[in-house]
Parts: structure tokens; sequence; C-alpha cells
């Protein structure tokens, strides 16, 4: 960035602060509290403890304050979701790809392993994870999405999806993503997918760049 464009920039951040509010769903174990972390301070950590029920963190980008909602995965804290995507400026659903090499239907199995952390049974459902019935479990983990996004309050809200731990060999890949997530068929809002590792810090910089861009102008 040159000189000049630099200093426009500061002149800028001396009128127009920008804001933003923004919650973090997706399943427990995806990874959101380490991209508040990663988002925030650069740090990441193996060692962490399970959300209950919500932390809030604000974190400034230049003239952007972002105010993150990151919600708990588990179960029952699901219920909580909708009331803090309500009037944020963008939702962001994050994904975690784990567990093991499947043998056949690469993207679904592995998807199956997301749809056990849904229910919390993760050891029982993981037998499961080459049957069928863990394709009956994808389209559950789809519906969690699309059942969210089908809630008038959220209306418009852009929606941006991560899919997480791309470090991991068995992660999905962005197409697998949008297809077994159905991210084709929503059309009445602005949806983007990026694949990220919080723990290499894979495309965390276009993350940023997305929420900056989605931010709104404050006066
Ligand atoms: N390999 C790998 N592991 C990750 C990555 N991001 C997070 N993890 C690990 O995944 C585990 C869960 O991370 P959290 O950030 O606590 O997940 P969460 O989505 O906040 O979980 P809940 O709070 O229960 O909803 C931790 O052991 C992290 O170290 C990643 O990019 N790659
Ligand atoms: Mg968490």
């Amino acid at each position: 960035m040159g000189l000049w464009e630099a200093f426009l920039n500061w002149l800028r951040s001396l009128f127009f602060k920008q804001e933003m509010e923004l919650s973090l769903i997706g399943l427990q174990n995806a990874g959101k509290t380490s991209l508040v972390n990663v988002i925030a301070t650069g740090g990441y950590s193996e060692d962490m403890i399970p959300t209950v029920g919500f932390n809030m963190r604000k974190v400034t980008k230049g003239n952007v304050t972002i105010k993150l909602w990151d919600l708990g995965g588990q179960p029952r804290f699901r219920s909580m979701w909708e009331r803090y995507c309500r009037a944020v400026s963008a939702i962001v659903y994050d994904f975690v790809f784990m567990g093991f090499r499947p043998i056949r239907f690469f993207s679904q199995d592995s998807m199956a392993v997301l749809v056990s952390d849904i229910s919390g049974l993760f050891c029982v459902i993981k037998e499961y994870v080459v049957d069928a019935a863990d394709r009956d479990n994808l389209s559950i983990s789809k519906g969690e999405l699309h059942d969210l996004l089908s809630k008038p309050s959220l209306t418009g809200i852009p929606l941006l999806v991560l899919g997480n731990k791309i470090d991991k060999p068995e992660a999905l890949t962005k197409q697998s993503l949008t297809d077994a997530m159905g991210l084709k068929s929503i059309t009445d809002r602005e949806v983007c997918c990026y694949m990220i590792s919080c723990k290499n810090s894979t495309n965390i910089d276009s993350v940023i760049e997305w929420l900056v861009k989605h931010s709104r102008s404050k006066n």
C-alpha cells in the first residue's frame, strides 16, 4: 500500500467508523472459538474447552469493529442460534471435517461424522459411518442450516460458509461441501464459501476481508 493510500485510509478511519455484528454458528468441535482466537490474536490451540452458552468478543480490524457472538454448538445450545442471528450483519456457518477416511461416498461419509457431532453421540454414530443410515443423517445436517435460513427473522442476511480443518487429509473439497450442503439452492441471499484452516491460518485473510466488506457504516 502506498503512503498516500495509507494516509487516506487513516483519514477515513477518523471519520467513518464501521461496525458489524456477527454470529458464528456450527456444530460442536467445528472450530468456531478457534476461529475467533485466530481472528483476534492469531493464536491457535489444540486444547480447547467447549463453549457453554455463548461468548461475545469485540475485535477491531482497521476502522472496523466486529462484535463476534461465538455460540455453543452442542445440541442443547442450538435452539438459541436463531435468536443470536437476528439483526446481525452476517451469519457464518462453520463446519468441521474430521474422523475417518471413508471407504465409499467420501463426502457423504465425512459429513456423516459431522452429523454425529450434532447428536452428541460421536462414538455410537461413528460406527454407522459407512452405513446407509448415515446418509440420512447427512440430510439432517443440511437441514439444520436450511431450517435456520428459513426463519423469517433471518431473511436476506448474507451467509458465509466456512469449511474448517482443511489441513486434515480427509477434508472435503469446496465442491463437495457446496453440493452436500445444497448451497446452490440458496438464492434469497448472498452466499459465500471458503475452505479454511484455523490451525495453519489458511484463508483467514479472505474471511476477514469478507467481514470487513460486509460491515456497515456507523455514522
Ligand atoms: N486440525 C485442525 N483442528 C482444528 C482446527 N480448528 C480447530 N481445531 C480443533 O478443533 C477442536 C474444537 O475447536 P473449538 O474451537 O473449541 O470448536 P467449537 O466449534 O468452538 O466447539 P463448541 O464450542 O463446542 O461449539 C479443538 O481441539 C481445536 O484445536 C483446524 O483448522 N485444524
Ligand atoms: Mg466454542
